[in-house]
């Protein structure tokens, strides 16, 4: 599994592997999770389990420069500054989502492969109205939404060049259906990029800690746009839309957890199974 964590290529997506990143920069950029601050961090957290009870005087001058924040700090880069092909990380959990099959699918394909029911590799405007009925959408927002969805996004997705009229979504090249004035979240391969996830919610989380209340969803898709991006703007603010009425709890909370799972498609899984055993 921790080959699959810190993986940068997903074999179902050779864009991944076409394009490649960069994940050996340590020696030329310094970062905040090299080895002295690891080794300090280690002594660091054997002082906090300890609960500062048995440190001796190496660990005592290490306890002086040291305080529960920078531990975090340290952790929260070296565990999450890489782009990830499979999984979809956070800093509570850094295998991703426990029970989701990546099946070798970038993260961005599995966000769609939910909408695919017949697993052929394309997902026509039945199929991604079937999956919003599915995790519990009306008939109208269902329509409304295969609609726009499947208008907009299946000419870029497409093998070649003739538009389909049963407007098809390839799930091969959807990182081609990426636009403007999103949380970026996803690289332009589809991978998953676990440090804008938290800074989302550093940014905009005020009230309570990684949650968003609906205004704090529409200051975010507010301040993500980018200048004259119309296309851009009106999907960002579907889709977080779409997530915000799927997804908040009962006090109208978006849990950053939730907004992690959507990315990789596992949030819709679960709400389909919650759905089918209600209606049973
Ligand atoms: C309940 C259904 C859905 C919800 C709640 C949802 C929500 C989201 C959210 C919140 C994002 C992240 C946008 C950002 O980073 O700012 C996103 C991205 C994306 N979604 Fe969905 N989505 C849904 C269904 C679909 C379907 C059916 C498709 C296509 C078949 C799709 C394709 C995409 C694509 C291509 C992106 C990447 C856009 C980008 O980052 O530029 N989504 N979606």
């Amino acid at each position: 599994m921790a080959d699959d964590s810190f993986a940068t290529v997903a074999s179902k997506a050779p864009i991944t592997a076409e394009r490649k990143i960069r994940s050996d920069l340590e020696e030329s950029l310094p970062k905040p999770c090299n080895s002295s601050n690891l080794f300090h961090l280690i002594n660091c957290s054997c002082i906090i389990n300890i609960g500062f009870s048995a440190y001796n005087e190496f660990f005592a001058q290490c306890a002086i420069s040291c305080e529960l924040g920078k531990v975090n700090f340290l952790l929260f880069y070296c565990l999450l500054d890489l782009d990830r092909a499979l999984i979809a990380p956070d800093t509570e959990h850094p295998d991703g989502s426990k029970d989701h099959k990546h099946n070798n699918m970038s993260v961005l394909q599995q966000h769609v492969a939910f909408f695919d029911h017949d697993r052929n590799g394309i997902v026509y405007p039945w199929e991604t109205y079937q999956g919003f009925r599915a995790v519990g959408f009306n008939i109208i927002f269902s329509f409304l939404a295969s609609i726009f969805i499947n208008v907009a996004l299946s000419y870029p997705t497409l093998p070649g060049w003739i538009p389909s009229p049963l407007f098809p979504i390839y799930i091969d090249n959807i990182h081609k259906a990426k636009h403007g004035s999103d949380s970026d979240t996803y690289d332009t391969e589809g991978r998953f990029v676990p440090v804008n996830l938290e800074n989302m919610f550093s940014k905009y989380a005020h009230t309570v800690p990684d949650k968003l209340t609906l205004g704090e969803v529409w200051n975010m898709t507010e301040a993500n746009r980018n200048a004259w991006d119309i296309f851009g703007w009106v999907s960002a603010k579907g889709e977080w839309l779409a997530l915000y009425m799927l997804a908040k709890d009962d006090n109208g909370y978006l849990s950053k957890d939730d907004v992690r799972r959507c990315f990789d498609g596992s949030l819709f899984e679960y709400y389909a199974k919650k759905q089918h055993e209600h209606s049973h």
